[in-house]
């Protein structure tokens, strides 16, 4: 493999200078422009692997050259080195394609890690081939397609992003592929439920604490920022911060480094956030319960995965696939299969509640038939939900309050027979497999 080559794009001879020693122990050759003029021929004359660039330039910006490259030169990856505190310029540039960025006074280790991650997304030698990517996304739909793509390019950028889509649309796997596929992929996905933390925990879950900081304190705890150190945060339903852990995540973001509750000083962390919500954050923001700078912080790219009733054709698809993993579940020997009227039937539904109540409706179906065939009738959903169905809080308080009911039911019987499934489910009048499986749903141990 031929050595790798930098173009260092600043002014400043002496950042130049420091740039070029470091990268030199790294076994990697730089080349220095001095301004954006000669940035463009450089680039225009010579085959670079790696563009870093200053933001303030006689002659223009670090932004002017970000967009040139990505019409250029789209396959080059450019970072930027941006004035201490001013993550605005990162931020522009990371929208507009830049891989990450670098603050000035420049830290070594962080530039190294930089050029590392950058030099490995390809090597020299072959301009970057897209992997065939081994993704769990299934669908073959317009709307999956363009977002296998959009993850496929968000793997090289470090730059947060911030996932929308209704409730079980699968953001968190989009999340998990954003990791797999990119160049953290060796590093930890640590995933978040911000809604599941009580708010006095969080400072403390996230950032962790030392030894003593407060009541009930006995000993050290690395936080969640600190388990994610070299890879992937998730902070799924950030829309549920409290406000307080708004202003310290913003401050983490920004500093990329944290201060565990109790500690003087902060420590550095390489994570790059991903953030889901189902609720319109920009929404939250005019309402002000979201801090409109930290939304403009995560949401640097956004990617939008699309509701299920968008994509019906990818229904027989994703059955197969969720089917598989449920045969998986049950110890099955082999995935049952839908029948011809069952996947019309599927397709009939509008599911409010996505693959996640897709997943759920199969899941009852395998287990309440004891046959490996699923007919439609087996699979209790409406062809065409009532309007109701859609607002989701009337169902879900319905739900709620059947399912307390049939808790209570089963654990009478179950206490009435001693803890003999089989006993209590006749007395249930169900059989052994639908008592197990209504267990287990319902959360009884
Ligand atoms: N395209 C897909 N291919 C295969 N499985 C999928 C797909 N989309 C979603 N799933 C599965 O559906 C379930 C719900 O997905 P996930 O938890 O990612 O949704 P979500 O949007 O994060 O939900 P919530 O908003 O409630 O947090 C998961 O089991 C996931 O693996």
């Amino acid at each position: 493999m031929s050595t790798p080559r930098v173009l260092v794009v600043d002014d400043e001879v002496d950042i130049r200078k420091l740039i070029e020693i470091t990268l030199a122990r790294m076994g990697v050759e730089t080349d220095a422009a001095e301004n954006v003029e000669c940035a463009r021929e450089r680039l225009a004359d010579e085959q670079f692997d790696l563009c870093l660039t200053d933001m303030r330039m006689p002659d223009g910006t670090g932004t002017d050259l970000v967009r040139h490259i990505q019409t250029h030169h789209p396959t080059l990856p450019v970072a930027v080195i941006t004035a201490y505190g001013n993550t605005d310029d990162a931020v522009e540039c990371m929208k507009l394609g830049a891989f990450d960025f670098v603050s000035k006074p420049v830290d070594i280790h962080m530039l190294r890690k930089l050029v590392e991650s950058a030099l490995s997304l390809e090597s020299p030698a072959s301009p970057r081939t897209p992997q065939p990517a081994q993704t769990a996304l299934v669908g073959e739909t317009a709307g999956i397609r363009q977002l296998r793509k959009t993850i496929e390019k968000l793997g090289r950028s470090q730059a947060p992003v911030y996932i929308t889509g209704e409730s079980g649309t699968g953001k968190e796997l989009v999340a998990r592929e954003i990791h797999s596929q990119g160049t953290r992929r060796h590093g930890p996905f640590v995933p978040v439920n911000c809604g599941a933390i009580p708010s006095e925990l969080m400072e403390s879950e996230l950032f962790g604490h030392l030894r003593g900081s407060f009541t009930g304190a006995t000993q050290d705890k690395e936080g969640l920022f600190q388990a994610a150190d070299g890879g992937t945060l998730f902070l799924d339903e950030v829309a549920d911060l409290p406000l307080h852990m708004q202003v310290k995540l913003l401050r983490a973001i920004q500093e990329r480094s944290i201060r565990p509750v109790g500690a003087k000083a902060e420590t550095p962390v390489d994570v790059r956030i991903v953030s889901a919500t189902h609720h319109d954050l920009a929404e939250r923001v005019r309402e002000g319960v979201f801090r409109q700078d930290l939304f403009y912080r995560l949401n640097v790219i956004q990617v939008t995965v699309p509701p299920l009733r968008e994509r019906m054709a990818d229904i027989p698809r994703l059955a197969n696939s969720l089917l598989a993993g449920i045969a998986e579940r049950y110890g099955l020997s082999q995935p049952p299969t839908l029948t011809p009227d069952a996947v019309e039937r599927l397709q009939g539904h509008s599911f409010p509640g996505n693959v996640r109540e897709l997943d759920n409706v199969l899941e009852r179906a395998v287990a309440l038939t004891d046959n490996d065939r699923i007919t439609a009738d087996d699979l209790q959903v409406d062809p065409a939900p009532p309007a109701s169905m859609n607002a989701g809080d009337d169902a879900d308080g319905l739900r709620n309050e059947l399912e307390d009911l049939e808790r209570q039911r089963i654990l009478e019987a179950l206490q009435a027979t001693r803890f003999n499934k089989t006993k209590a489910a006749e007395r249930l009048g169900m059989s052994f497999r639908q008592l197990r499986y209504r267990t287990k749903k319902l959360g009884i141990d």
